[in-house]
């Protein structure tokens, strides 16, 4: 049986949420408070998770926000969050201590390789998601812990963060020019539905451990390739 454990800092949102999904899945989706800057935080939703349910299998690295207004606090939510949520994690999926292996996908963004004046710090944000992501895959002890990691590179994406940005009309500095992020809003957005399409698609794939998926409005989902140096 499947469980799973939403953590979010928005309480209120991750209620709401798990009540709308709990008309479909009962007793089997839960909500946890967490702030994934937070190492405390972190510590106490993960071992939660880990004495409810007894394992951790897939991990959702998901928390992010555009802040070109806060630019280390981008780099702290986006990167460290990630890189907190990871190590915790790890501590109890890895086999080699105990834990069943597992998979820990994060969202980068497309922003990550395709650079934007707009967005700076998100950019150099989703860069480090996504290089953390593929040198975490390619260490030799993945034989040992057996978990893998992946990320997601998304385009726009219809969710309350652009809204969120949008509805702010410029007025917090959230990206530097807020007439360009209107026309970037406006181009042709993605579906969170394209998004967990491809999460689902590397949970069940087991090849692609350190695959950066590209997903965009232009293509199919693929792999980013990048140079060899
Ligand atoms: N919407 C888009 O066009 C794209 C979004 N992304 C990324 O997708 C991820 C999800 O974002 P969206 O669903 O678009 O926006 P969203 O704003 O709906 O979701 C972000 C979630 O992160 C949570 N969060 C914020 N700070 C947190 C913290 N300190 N601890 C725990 N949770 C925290 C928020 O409460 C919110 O539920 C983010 O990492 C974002 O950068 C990537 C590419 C495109
Ligand atoms: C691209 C920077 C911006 O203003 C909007 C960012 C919005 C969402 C978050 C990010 O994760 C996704 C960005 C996706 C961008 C997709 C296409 C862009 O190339 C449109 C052109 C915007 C630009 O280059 O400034």
């Amino acid at each position: 049986m499947q469980l799973v454990i939403i953590a979010d800092i928005d309480a209120a949102k991750g209620t709401s949420t798990t009540s709308e999904l709990a008309t479909e899945y009962a007793d089997n989706v839960t909500f946890i408070e967490c702030d994934v800057t937070n190492q405390e935080s972190v510590e106490d939703t993960l071992g939660k998770a880990k004495d409810t349910y007894g394992r951790l299998d897939i991990i959702s690295n998901n928390a992010g926000a555009m802040m070109e207004n806060d630019p280390i606090g981008t780099i702290n939510l986006n990167l460290c969050g990630v890189i907190r949520v990871a190590a915790v994690a790890m501590s109890y999926m890895r086999a080699d201590k105990g834990g069943s292996g597992g998979i820990i996908i994060n969202t980068a963004s497309l922003t990550g390789v395709k650079p934007s004046y707009n967005c700076p710090a998100y950019c150099a944000s989703k860069s480090g998601v996504i290089g953390f992501t593929r040198s975490f895959a390619m260490n030799p002890d993945f034989d040992l812990h057996k978990v893998r990691m992946n990320c997601l590179c998304p385009g726009m994406v219809d969710t309350p963060m652009i809204q969120g940005v949008l509805d702010e009309d410029g007025k917090e500095g959230r990206v530097l020019n807020f007439d360009r992020f209107r026309y970037a809003a406006n181009l042709p957005q993605l579906k969170p539905s394209a998004v967990a399409d491809v999460f689902i698609d590397l949970v069940e794939n087991e090849s692609k451990n350190g695959a950066a998926m590209l997903i965009t409005v232009e293509g199919p989902p693929r792999d980013i390739e990048f140079p060899i140096y």
